[in-house]
């Protein structure tokens, strides 16, 4: 396995106060110049024990770095998406908060969107995100967008237009007129339960195909990376299968809408209805076709990635492998497996600190050996001292995970 580790003993937020003006008066870095640079602000001891023999420690004090993964991630003008995921409470927005502030800081026009029901980085970021529009983010070199999706809002839209395509306001109609056999059909799509106790993954597949939308538009064209905080794992894992079932779901929609369409059309003219019908069919047929766009974006090798966040314990360890071997299936592009809040090692360890760190290493090992985590390249991030909220203290992070 491909391993970086970060683990060291000045990765305290005391120093980070320390260099904290060294590195906000950096001079802001010329747009895509990502020649090597020299880094100067975090001392990674080689003295360092690691908890696993095979992890390699790289010390950057003052050396030229290599091209480096960052390398990988920040290069290129075209526009990158990268989609963070990993079972609840591991550390998923502080990392996608934090990539997102290296990519701004690194010369990328960044937009970060929370796609997740119940929203953090307006916490993270410490400033107010809320409202479901892009508000700028305070503090980082280039721009850098928020975007705090309504997932509630995003559906209301889905169940307005699909209803009018065929929901219950259709089959009254169609009862009404005695086209029961028709209404019949649409209630074999189960229509209803997909409206009144919507799929889990739904809100965010809007959510997502939402996004998609607007930043088609002209007037998004700056954004070159698109950091993504989604929800939990379980969410993550239906969404990827659910732009399928949608797809198949309004192709079938839409199928039947035509057939009511040319039954009934004499009746509908009289009724005056024809004209709302056909936008509601182009809106869900729109929606049909940015569900498409999300599964293909998903599965772009060239624009998109997947990084799994987990932290070092058996549980969240075991739900990991679950989530690559499910991203393998669905041919979504993952690479990386960010290990976060390890214990960083501490010359006066306790025992309760040592019994951790033992726990960890476990875990660690665990990784090692499991076929679905073993070749992704493993990220170490270390557990810090305290909160990570606010720009600077996601620079640090960032500048400690994403090298
Ligand atoms: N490396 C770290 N060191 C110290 N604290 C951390 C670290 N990573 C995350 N935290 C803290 O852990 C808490 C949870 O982090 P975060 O909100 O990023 O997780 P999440 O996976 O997005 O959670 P959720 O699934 O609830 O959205 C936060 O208080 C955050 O500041």
């Amino acid at each position: 396995m491909a391993c970086r580790s970060v683990v060291s003993s000045s990765l305290h937020m005391t120093n980070f106060m320390a260099v904290k003006g060294v590195l906000s008066f950096a001079p802001n870095p010329p747009l895509f110049h990502h020649l090597p640079k020299v880094v100067t602000f975090v001392s990674l001891s080689a003295s360092v024990k690691l908890p696993t023999k095979s992890f390699q420690v790289r010390s950057v004090v003052g050396t030229t770095e290599a091209a480096s993964e960052f390398d990988e991630m920040v290069s290129g003008t075209k526009r990158k998406y990268y989609m963070l995921g990993g079972k609840g409470g591991v550390g998923k927005t502080s990392c996608a908060a934090s990539l997102a502030v290296k990519f701004a800081n690194n010369g990328h026009p960044t937009l970060v969107v929370s796609t997740d029901p119940a929203h953090s980085l307006s916490d993270s970021f410490a400033q107010d995100l809320t409202g479901g529009a892009l508000v700028p983010v305070e503090g980082p070199d280039f721009p850098l967008f928020a975007l705090e999706i309504n997932p509630e809002k995003s559906r209301e839209e889905f169940r307005n237009a699909a209803q009018k395509n065929g929901g219950t306001g259709v089959k009254d109609f169609m009862d009404g007129m005695g086209l029961g056999m028709i209404a019949d059909q649409l209630g074999e799509l189960k229509l209803g339960e997909l409206l009144d106790s919507p799929p889990p993954g739904l809100d965010e597949a809007i959510a997502i195909s939402k996004v998609m939308q607007f930043l088609e538009s002209q007037e998004y064209s700056m954004f070159t990376r698109i950091v993504f905080d989604t929800a939990p794992t379980g969410h993550t894992l239906r969404l990827l299968s659910l732009p399928d079932f949608l797809d198949a779901s309004i192709g079938k929609i839409l199928k039947l809408r035509q057939k009511i369409a040319s039954a009934t059309s004499a009746i509908k003219s009289v009724f005056g209805q024809e004209n709302t019908q056909q936008n509601s069919a182009d809106k869900l047929e729109k929606l049909r076709e940015r569900m498409l766009k999300v599964r293909e974006l998903f599965r772009d090798t060239d624009s998109t990635e997947f990084v799994i966040v987990t932290i070092p314990t058996v549980m969240a360890v075991s739900e990991s492998s679950r989530l690559s071997a499910s991203l393998k299936k669905e041919n979504v592009p993952v690479k990386r497996l960010v290990v976060n809040q390890i214990l960083p090692p501490s010359p006066s360890d306790c025992k309760f600190c040592a019994m951790k760190r033992k726990d960890q290493m476990r875990a660690l090992d665990l990784i090692q050996n499991d076929p679905e985590l073993s070749s992704l390249l493993m990220i170490q991030a270390p557990l810090v001292d305290v909160e990570i909220r606010g720009v600077p203290a996601l620079k640090f992070l960032g500048d400690i995970i994403w090298k």
